[in-house]
């Protein structure tokens, strides 16, 4: 069983993430979280904060000398910023005469629609947002990529799975249908600045993000993950918390602004006649074979053996500078929504969140799957899986 938790807020002193359950040898070290971490930080039409703020890496528990040992994977994402709110944010009491005058603690009561702020002071009894929107803050998600990519490396080392991602589209300006990157793209991906696989459609985006920025609006978007090298089978078709599909889904809405996930050609499917929807089975002489991929890499619940596709669609930024109207929570007034600064768009670190959350699924699914406490025990019993497959 593979389970994992993070905890932390947005302007804390640190993330932290706790991965369970991880067989040992996998290796990995600081470095290796630091540059996904990075990754995560990158993409044309992020705000200033992701210039100025650093993450710092700690890894707290389960590693040795560059090598999971069996236990608990503990990582710290430190704040680099944490000193400039350690009065604001600071978990033990503080002086009121301290916090007089901080303009960073003005209460936040002009709630934003299409954030969290409204609905978590009703629900959580705040009179502003700022205790809302330190943990519904996407900051959580490097948090994730940190533990994500641990998961990543396992499904590298242990399954020779691979993982990309990229950014299908941005606003109504996408990649051209069949674009499919495959594993040694990713570094050509990561250097775009929209991390989009198509050239023409990136200076495309470029222009698109220009040009809501200057119109004072936000962008959404849809990215694509990909994994090659899985082995059919994992997940189950047998009970509907089982299904590989159910637990992709839910993983990638679990995304902050992720507001549709799409299994294979998805949506698209559902316009098609059965003859042009699914995907003939082909004998080969290395195995059987789709002849198409339109279901994406899963039937029934459980991985094909073809290549994963999976996509999730995120909204626009919820913070616009254009500031929609609200309603200020102290006078019951109409007014426009609290807006200080915000990304105009997040879609390419969101596939970069997406990959890692793909890369936890895939790793829980394959540790159910083969068992093991270790990366070379957990590929000796895929070995054998694959090599005793009856149909192959
Ligand atoms: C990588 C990433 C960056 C984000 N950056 C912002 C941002 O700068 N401003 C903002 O209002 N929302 C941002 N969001 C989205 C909010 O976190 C999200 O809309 C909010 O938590 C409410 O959740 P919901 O959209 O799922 O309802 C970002 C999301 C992600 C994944
Ligand atoms: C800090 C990160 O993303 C933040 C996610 C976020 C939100 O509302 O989700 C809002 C922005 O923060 P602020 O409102 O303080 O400018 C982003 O910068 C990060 O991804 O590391």
């Amino acid at each position: 069983m593979l389970r994992w938790l993070t905890a932390g807020e947005s302007h804390g002193p640190a993330l932290v993430a706790i991965l369970e359950g991880l067989p040992a040898g996998v290796s990995v070290a600081s470095d290796d979280i630091s540059a996904a971490l990075r990754r995560r930080r990158a993409g044309y039409g992020r705000g200033a904060r992701m210039k100025f703020e650093q993450d710092q890496v700690t890894l707290v528990g389960g590693i040795r000398h560059g090598s999971t040992m069996g236990g608990p994977v503990a990582i710290e994402v430190g704040n680099s910023e944490w000193p400039k709110w350690e009065q604001v944010m600071s978990a033990d009491p503080v002086a009121a005469a301290d916090l007089d005058g901080v303009a960073r603690n003005a209460p936040l009561t002009r709630p934003r629609p299409g954030h969290a702020d409204l609905v978590g002071m009703q629900k959580y009894g705040h009179d502003e947002a700022r205790p809302v929107l330190e943990r519904a803050s996407a900051r959580e998600t490097a948090a994730r990529v940190a533990i994500g990519e641990v998961a990543r490396r396992f499904c590298a080392q242990a399954l020779g799975v691979h993982i990309l991602s990229h950014v299908v589209s941005m606003g109504e300006v996408a990649v051209p249908d069949g674009t499919l990157p495959e594993p040694g793209d990713l570094d050509r991906i990561d250097a775009d600045p929209l991390r989009c696989f198509d050239a023409d459609t990136s200076a495309r985006m470029v222009a698109e993000v220009d040009d809501t920025k200057k119109a004072g609006d936000t962008l959404g978007g849809v990215v694509e993950v990909l994994a090659y090298g899985l082995p059919p089978g994992l997940g189950s078709h047998v009970h509907w918390d089982r299904r590989l599909d159910a637990r992709l889904a839910g993983a990638l809405m679990g995304i902050q602004a992720i507001k549709g996930v799409e299994v294979g050609d998805g949506f698209r499917t559902a316009a098609r006649r059965g003859s042009l929807a699914h995907d003939a089975i082909d004998p080969g002489p290395e195995g059987v074979r789709r002849r198409t991929n339109r279901a994406g890499g899963v039937e029934g619940g459980m991985t094909t053996g073809e290549p994963l596709r999976v996509r999730a669609a995120m909204k626009p930024i919820a913070t616009v500078p254009r500031a929609l109207d609200t309603v200020d929570v102290t006078t019951g007034a109409s007014t426009p929504a609290h807006h200080q600064r915000s990304d105009v768009t997040a879609v390419p670190a969101a596939g970069v969140v997406a990959e890692a959350m793909v890369a936890l699924v895939l790793a829980e699914a394959a540790v159910e799957k083969f068992g093991g406490d270790s990366v070379a025990e957990v590929a000796r019993n895929l070995r054998g899986y694959v090599d005793s497959l009856a149909i192959t």
